[in-house]
């Protein structure tokens, strides 16, 4: 793609942006690329994604991809870490660029070889349709659409956004490039749990697909080797359908709660079904990449006040006997084992308040 060596802004833009290049008077959406490929390339990038996520400052990362380790473009040199981020920001676009070289200096980036090796490259891909093309800045970034290690995490996170030059949608363009050499090494979920604590919130329309990808990962990340392959396929093909989630979000008995991470990233969800003084907890799943740091405790403790607020005595489980991880998960938030069921399933309960 060709752009004007000259600035050129969208009329729109400057309708939004009326103090032109110099401020921005509304929170503007912006995607950002990383990459790395000297030193420890996941601290690095992973302590860029922090710093980059000021809530009070006007700047706050909104979705984050997952990070990939891909072949180098241009010269010879080191493998990559590469990944994406959305942002808002009430920074202008030159003010953003600003702050990701800073980044890029504090992080020992040199500039000796064109294309070479850096500890950090943080390029701004896009600032809403914002448009321009001069020394300082280019916008949208003029190898977005060429570049894979770009525009497959880019796919994760705003597969929708459109170049505002070519009215491509970014899903599109990722679909044009190949793949090749572009290897997914951690999981979304991973990286934005580093950005902060995650929030834990009732299941909304949005999160039905999201939440049918998590609940495939986590349950062959617990089965596999438990049960047949082929039941496991066909269960979750069942359950977790897309008409089958929205079955169960509907249920006038029943309480779904996911567990999100900062950026947007599923990592967890539980359901439950109370009728009258009894519940049943059907279902209690994390992210197999980010257990055993307190998410499935955290969605229990939601889950017990919210059956304490509705009067609640008592709670059921069954769990699949060798499913030792989840037995030992229950019995440490206080469930009692009262028996098991045909299909080697231990039952548990617990009491929520009062005489149960
Ligand atoms: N959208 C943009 N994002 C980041 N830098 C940009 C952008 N547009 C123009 N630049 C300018 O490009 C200059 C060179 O940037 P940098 O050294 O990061 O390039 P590079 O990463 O080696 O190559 P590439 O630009 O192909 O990714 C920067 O000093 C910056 O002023
Ligand atoms: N795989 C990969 N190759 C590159 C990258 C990068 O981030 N990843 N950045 C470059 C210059 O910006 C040149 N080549």
């Amino acid at each position: 793609m060709q752009l004007a060596a000259s600035a050129v802004l969208k009329k729109d833009s400057l309708e939004i942006y009326p103090g032109g290049k110099e401020r921005a008077t509304a929170m503007a959406r912006a995607a950002i690329a990383l990459g790395a490929n000297l030193g420890e390339r996941l601290e690095t990038l992973t302590r860029a994604v922090r710093s980059l996520h000021r809530p009070g400052d006007g700047l706050a990362v909104t979705a984050i991809s997952s990070w990939y380790e891909t072949e180098p473009v241009g010269p010879v040199q080191p493998l990559y870490i590469n990944g994406c981020l959305t942002l808002q920001t009430e920074l202008a676009p030159v003010s953003l660029l600003g702050e990701l070289q800073q980044r890029e200096a504090a992080a020992g980036r040199t500039r000796e070889v064109h294309w070479g090796a850096r500890t950090l490259d943080l390029d701004l891909l896009w600032y809403d349709d914002w448009v321009q093309a001069d020394t300082v800045l280019t916008l949208p970034h003029p190898r977005l659409e060429e570049r894979p290690f770009v525009l497959v995490p880019l796919a994760q996170i705003a597969p929708d956004w459109r170049h505002p030059l070519t009215d491509k949608r970014v899903a599109d363009l990722g679909a044009e490039v190949s793949a090749r050499g572009v290897e997914r090494v951690v999981e979304r979920a991973v990286v934005a749990t580093a950005l902060g604590p995650v929030d834990l919130r009732p299941l909304a329309p949005a999160d039905h697909p999201p939440l049918r990808d998590l609940a495939v990962r986590c349950w062959w990340a617990t089965y596999r080797g438990l049960l047949e392959e082929e039941y496991i396929e066909s269960f979750v093909g069942h359950t977790y359908s897309l008409e089958a989630i929205g079955r169960a979000a509907a249920r006038p008995d029943g309480h779904f709660w996911v567990a999100e991470a900062p950026g947007g990233a599923l990592v967890g969800f539980t359901q439950v079904l109370a009728v009258g003084r009894v519940a049943h907890l059907v279902r209690l799943y994390v992210a197999p990449e980010v257990q055993a740091l307190g998410i499935g405790s955290a969605l229990w403790r939601l889950v017990h006040s919210k059956l304490a607020a509705i009067g609640v005595g008592v709670c059921t489980l069954t769990v699949l006997a060798t499913n030792v991880g989840a037995v030992r998960f229950y019995e440490r938030q206080g469930f009692e084992r009262t028996g098991s069921t045909p299909g080697n399933r231990f039952e548990y309960r617990i009491r929520i308040g009062g005489d149960g």
